[in-house]
């Protein structure tokens, strides 16, 4: 369970997040929406602690996250998977050695340059690297540079990589705002997957409602940094939508034209395992 609890952070006269408190079963997959500045990345950072909250306090399996300090937070971070929009890959080294950059913090004492990475890994890993890209559908790419490869190949690659942390949680910060339609797809459909089997926690900021409703069991809606609807996907009518936001659902979507909307064409996923999907409350 990962509980957050009155968590705020402010920027100088801004408060980017402003008292979310919020409570996450363990497997749950959580669409965080909201327009830009809403506060989304900054809730999804202070998470892994890349930023620190102001006040407020973060709870995983009833550890306090936010008094984590030197190992102990490097482990956290580990646990953490994050996607980032942009891949954040290393262009000219190949697929697999960027999978296997995801074991890193597992061996900090691997040092020299980034071309000679790959042999420092023991076959084990290698082997672990192989299966992650094969799952994704990308063993075929495994040796080309990652700048070969397509936005939605990338950032395939990029969730092979968080993989390999062996996170307990993953969070993704706008995972498909670069992308077309067809990549936005097969990216959700591998998040989705991998919460599904492996039973991860997915947070995951997004712009577009129907993604958030088609591949979430849980919608949270931020304003100005406030959790304005925190329920079920079918809770979130159009109405609930004029609510909060001031406008309808449309021009809430067209105000991230960046994002691809990606459920329309999408397959409906499939029933959630009983054990991994607790029950909701709108
Ligand atoms: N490092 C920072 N320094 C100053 N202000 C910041 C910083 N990071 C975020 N903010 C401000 O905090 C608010 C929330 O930003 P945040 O990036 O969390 O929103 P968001 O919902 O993720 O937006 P977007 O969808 O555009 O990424 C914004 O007003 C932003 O300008």
């Amino acid at each position: 369970m990962l509980q957050l609890e009155n968590l705020t952070r402010r920027f100088g006269a801004t408060t980017a997040v402003d008292g979310v408190g919020l409570a996450i079963p363990a497997g749950q997959m959580v669409g965080v929406i909201g327009r830009s500045g809403a506060g989304k990345s900054t809730l999804l950072r202070m998470i892994n602690r890349l930023t620190d909250p102001s006040s407020g306090r973060i709870l995983h399996d009833g550890a306090d996250v936010t008094a984590l300090r030197g190992q102990a937070l490097r482990d956290w971070r580990t646990a953490c998977g994050m996607i980032f929009q942009q891949f954040n890959l290393v262009p000219r080294l190949d697929v697999l050695t960027n999978v296997l950059v995801g074991r890193l913090n597992h061996h900090p004492g691997f040092g020299g340059t980034l071309g000679t990475l790959f042999k420092r890994f023991p076959a084990a890993e290698r082997a672990m690297a192989l299966e992650a890209l094969e799952r994704l559908g990308l063993a075929d790419q495994a040796l080309q540079r990652a700048d070969t490869l397509s936005g939605g190949q990338q950032q395939r690659v990029a969730i092979a990589r968080a993989l390999l942390q062996q996170p307990r949680i993953i969070l993704a910060d706008e995972p498909i705002a670069s992308l077309d339609p067809a990549n936005a797809r097969t990216v959700m459909e591998a998040l989705r997957d991998v919460n599904r089997r492996d039973g991860l926690t997915i947070l995951c900021n997004l712009h577009h409602l129907d993604t958030a409703r088609h591949y979430c069991d849980r919608i949270v809606a931020m304003q100005a940094g406030r959790v304005m609807f925190d329920g079920a996907p079918a809770a979130l009518t159009g109405a609930r939508v004029r609510e909060i936001y001031g406008v309808s659902e449309e021009e809430f979507d067209s105000m991230a034209a960046a994002e691809p909307s990606v459920a329309a064409e999408a397959p409906p996923p499939q029933p959630a395992r009983a054990a991994r999907q607790p029950a909701l409350t709108a």
